[in-house]
This record gives structure tokens, C-alpha cells and sequence, in this order.
């Protein structure tokens, strides 16, 4: 290494001081969407960052995503994906297929990378410690024809009603690393699948998260023209989820979003994941990228 590029390096290092002493104790949510993984060696440096965050006195939570790996596992069981909405539609079958790649492969995956980091992850889903409940989807969409709002019946789609923080703060305390799947049971006794988006940002709500990270495919909101929208108010959003510029996957990621800011979070995120260290830059320099959502 030359002398500048050393140089260069202590000089960013010592740049990240304030960062660290700005979010010691402080909890990051970040939300590791199935889009961002499936890359060997990003999979080994988002582990590190998240291993740094604590390292540095940080309580990061990991909440996962994994669309696409349910979507391979249902075509290799001859189902067909299904989506209104942005979420899946999820029968008896599909929620036990969902819950087996989420909370079994996935969530195992992300738990060994960090742990090979030499931190401790813990792999958990909602249903561990009563964390979180869920009740089915009540969601409704307009037809954009004929302006009519009409009821989906999503099946086993459910939504966050209740958070228990106990285990969270406990963990919170420890040397742990939470790593948690967007699965949830009912006060009726069945399992709900729940979007990744909107399970981190109920997360996050509940913890009164300092931030909340999205980490998905591409570099945050885009426009009509395909650019990215670096600053995105909460009535800009809801007009470009109107309008359909914000659609599929991307729908209940910006809902989330403005959820997150209602409910008191301070800095939510849209990022890419393709980003190597995007977790780091984000959160320890001043070149944070991807598109902030404001009030
Ligand atoms: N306006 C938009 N800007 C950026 N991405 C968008 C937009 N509208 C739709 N998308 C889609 O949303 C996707 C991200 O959401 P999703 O597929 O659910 O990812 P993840 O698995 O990371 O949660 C992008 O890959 C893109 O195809
Ligand atoms: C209800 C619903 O749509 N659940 C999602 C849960 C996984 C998820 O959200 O994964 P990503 O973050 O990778 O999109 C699904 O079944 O695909």
C-alpha cells in the first residue's frame, strides 16, 4: 500500500469516530431483502458489517427477507407464485413452504455468515418468546380504472399486531445478534407470512429504531426515467405509488417507509445491497446513498 493510500485509509477511519459515538447503544434495523443475497461474497461482507455495527456498540437487528428463494422452492414443488399487491397470495401449502425457507434455510444462512465473523448471531422468528403476532392481511387496493376500492384475500398473508420487546431487549444486552424471519403466528393458531418490509418496520416502530435499512437490488426509489430519487417526502411517495412509477416489491417497501417515519423512526433507507459495505458507508461516513424518506 502506498503511503496517500494508508494515509487515505487512517483519514477515513478516524472520520467514522463521531458516527460511532453518534449511534453507540443505538438500534439499527436493517432489512436484508431476497434480492440483495444470493451473492457468496456480498452474503461474507454484509456479515461483517453487521459483526462491526455491534462490535462498535451498536444494536443492530437483522430482519430477512427471501421472495425469490420461496419463489424457487415453490417452482421446484410445481406451484405457481402468485402476487396482488406486491404480496404473495399464500394458501395452507405455500405458508408451510414459506416458513420452511424463511425461518429453516435463509435464517440459518445469514446466522452462520456472522457467526463465521467470529460475533454471535441467534436466529429467531416471531413466533420465538411470543415476540411477535400477526392477524390475516386486511388490504385493500383501488382499480385504477374504475377508481374502485376492492378487499384482497391474500390466504395466510398477515400483518403485525402486537410486538413483545422482552426478548429484543434482552438480546440487546448481550453479545447476540438478532437474525429474525418475517414469520408469525396468530392469536387464531395458524402461521401468517408476513411481507420482510412491513415485519422490519413494525420491528423498528416497536423499538423506536434509531434506523431503519432496506437493502434490496436496486439503488433506492427511481423515477419514471430510471434515476434515483435521493430525498422522497411521504405525500411525493404516495403519489408515485399512484401514478405507478413505485410498483411490485417495491409497494409495501416505501408503505413501510412512511409506517416507520408515523411511528417515530428516524432515518429509514432505501439502499442497494449490491453495494459492497453499503451497511457501513450508510452508517459511519457522510456519503450516505440510496433515497431517504422524509416527512
Ligand atoms: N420506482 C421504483 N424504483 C425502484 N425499484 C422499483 C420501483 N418500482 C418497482 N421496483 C421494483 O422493486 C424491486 C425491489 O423490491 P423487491 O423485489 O421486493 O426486493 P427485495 O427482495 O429486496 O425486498 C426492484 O428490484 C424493482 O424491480
Ligand atoms: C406476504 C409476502 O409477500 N411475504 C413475502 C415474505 C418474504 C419477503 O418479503 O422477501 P423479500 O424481502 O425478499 O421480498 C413472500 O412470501 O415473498
Amino acid at each position: 500500500m502506498s503511503a496517500s493510500e494508508s494515509e487515505m485509509q487512517a483519514r477515513l477511519l478516524a472520520q467514522a469516530l463521531p458516527f460511532m459515538q453518534r449511534y453507540e447503544n443505538k438500534t439499527i434495523v436493517v432489512k436484508y431483502g431476497g434480492h440483495a443475497m444470493g451473492n457468496p461474497e456480498l452474503g461474507k461482507i454484509f456479515a461483517e458489517d453487521i459483526a462491526l455495527l455491534k462490535q462498535s456498540g451498536v444494536n443492530p437487528i437483522v430482519v430477512h427477507g427471501g421472495g425469490p428463494q420461496i419463489g424457487a422452492m415453490l417452482a421446484k414443488m410445481g406451484i405457481e407464485s402468485k402476487f396482488e399487491g406486491g404480496l404473495r397470495v399464500t394458501d395452507q401449502k405455500t405458508v408451510e413452504i414459506v416458513e420452511m425457507v424463511l425461518a429453516g434455510s435463509i435464517n440459518k444462512e445469514i446466522v452462520a455468515l456472522i457467526n463465521q465473523t467470529g460475533e454471535w448471531a441467534i436466529g429467531l422468528c416471531g413466533k420465538d418468546g411470543n415476540m411477535v403476532f400477526a392477524e390475516k392481511a386486511k388490504k385493500t387496493v383501488v382499480d385504477p380504472d374504475s377508481n374502485i376500492e376492492r378487499v384482497l384475500d391474500l390466504g395466510f398473508v398477515g400483518e403485525v399486531v402486537e410486538v413483545d420487546r422482552t426478548l429484543l431487549d434482552l438480546l440487546a444486552k448481550s453479545e447476540m445478534i438478532p437474525v429474525i424471519a418475517p414469520v408469525a403466528p396468530g392469536r387464531d393458531g395458524h402461521t401468517y407470512n408476513i411481507n420482510a418490509d412491513t415485519f422490519a418496520g413494525a420491528i423498528a416502530g416497536a423499538l423506536r429504531a434509531d434506523r431503519l435499512l432496506f437493502l434490496t437490488d436496486v439503488p433506492g426509489v427511481l423515477n419514471k426515467q430510471g434515476e434515483l430519487i435521493k430525498e422522497l417526502s411521504v405525500a411525493e411517495a404516495r403519489a408515485l405509488i399512484k401514478d405507478g412509477t413505485i410498483s411490485g416489491g417495491m409497494i409495501p417497501k416505501v408503505e413501510t417507509c412512511i409506517d416507520a417515519i408515523n411511528a417515530g423512526v428516524q432515518g429509514v433507507v432505501i439502499l442497494n445491497g449490491k453495494t459492497p459495505h453499503s451497511v457501513l458507508l450508510e452508517i459511519f461516513t457522510e456519503h450516505g446513498a440510496g433515497t431517504l424518506l422524509v416527512p
